[in-house]
């Protein structure tokens, strides 16, 4: 939060638009394709497990990327990415949920739906491999509980990604049910990205908890650093997509993924 206690005003207009979007039509079943089964897929051929995201342009973003989603996403699939993301935020990050189902037909790697759920109903936007909570963001008034949703998308058919920014926020994701958890190194009220995040709040999730460092990771050696610190898998948007800028996505996808075998 700013110094004043509220969100950066980006957050909070976020916020807004997704109280106001209201949700998918009939509820959806999904018949998902493993996270961890592709995670382990990537280290048993020397890769670094890394959801790569297709994420068209954000708040702290430099610009966007107007290239079609889908061939992004192939090659990012190309440069080794174990499974990717996608934003169907509309407002702010310029997704939609018709991208995600594009994207996922393309592809045979899992998909993580990158939005701001407050509500069951928003579940059943589109089918996806797995499907994003934030604890933070559960907590306000007027919005679903974090347990409840968990349960709610596991009855989908859902892999949860529960994110948490601080190690209290890891404790109460994993309380709740979490076996899937992000520690996001941008902290969401400020926008302010620090790497020493998930090194700090990683040490409050037991050994049995799937471990994902989120944001901010832009080089071979930030890749080192999370993967030292704990993390099995990382997930990264802005380095590999370069907004506003045209540099081959596939070779920014390589560079992290070979991170442990081009030292
Ligand atoms: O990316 C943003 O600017 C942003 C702003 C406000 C709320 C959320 C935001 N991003 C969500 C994410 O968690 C990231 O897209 C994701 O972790 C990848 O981060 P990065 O590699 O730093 O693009």
């Amino acid at each position: 939060m700013e110094s004043d206690g509220r969100m950066a005003p980006a957050v909070e207009s976020i916020l807004a638009a997704a109280r106001e979007r209201g949700g998918g039509g009939e509820r959806v079943a999904v018949d998902p394709r493993s996270l961890t089964a592709a995670f382990e897929r990537a280290e048993a051929d020397g890769r670094v497990p890394v959801i790569a995201e297709v994420k068209p342009t954000s708040p702290t973003a430099d610009g966007e990327r107007a290239d079609d989603p889908v061939e992004l996403a192939e090659e990012m699939v190309a440069g080794g990415a174990a499974a990717l993301s996608v934003l169907t935020e509309p407002d702010h990050f310029g997704g939609s949920a018709e991208t995600l189902a594009a994207v996922r037909e393309a592809v045979d790697v899992p998909v993580l739906r990158k939005d701001f759920v407050l509500h069951e109903s928003q579940l059943d936007v589109v089918e996806s491999d797995v499907i994003l909570l934030i604890v933070r963001f559960l907590e306000a008034d007027g919005t679903d509980d974090l347990d409840e949703l968990l349960d709610a998308a596991r009855e989908r058919g859902f892999q949860v990604l529960v994110e948490a920014h601080t190690a209290a926020e890891v404790e109460r994701a994993v309380d709740a049910g979490a076996d899937i958890v992000g520690v996001n190194n941008r902290d969401l009220a400020k926008l302010d990205v620090d790497l020493d995040t998930f090194p700090e709040a990683a040490t409050a999730a037991p050994e049995a908890v799937t471990l994902i460092a989120e944001s901010g990771i832009g080089s071979p050696d930030d890749v080192r650093r999370m993967r030292t610190a704990g993390a099995d898998a990382l997930l990264v948007g802005s380095a590999i997509m370069d907004h506003g800028g045209d540099s081959d996505v596939r070779e920014n996808t390589r560079r992290l993924t070979d991170a442990e075998t081009q030292t």
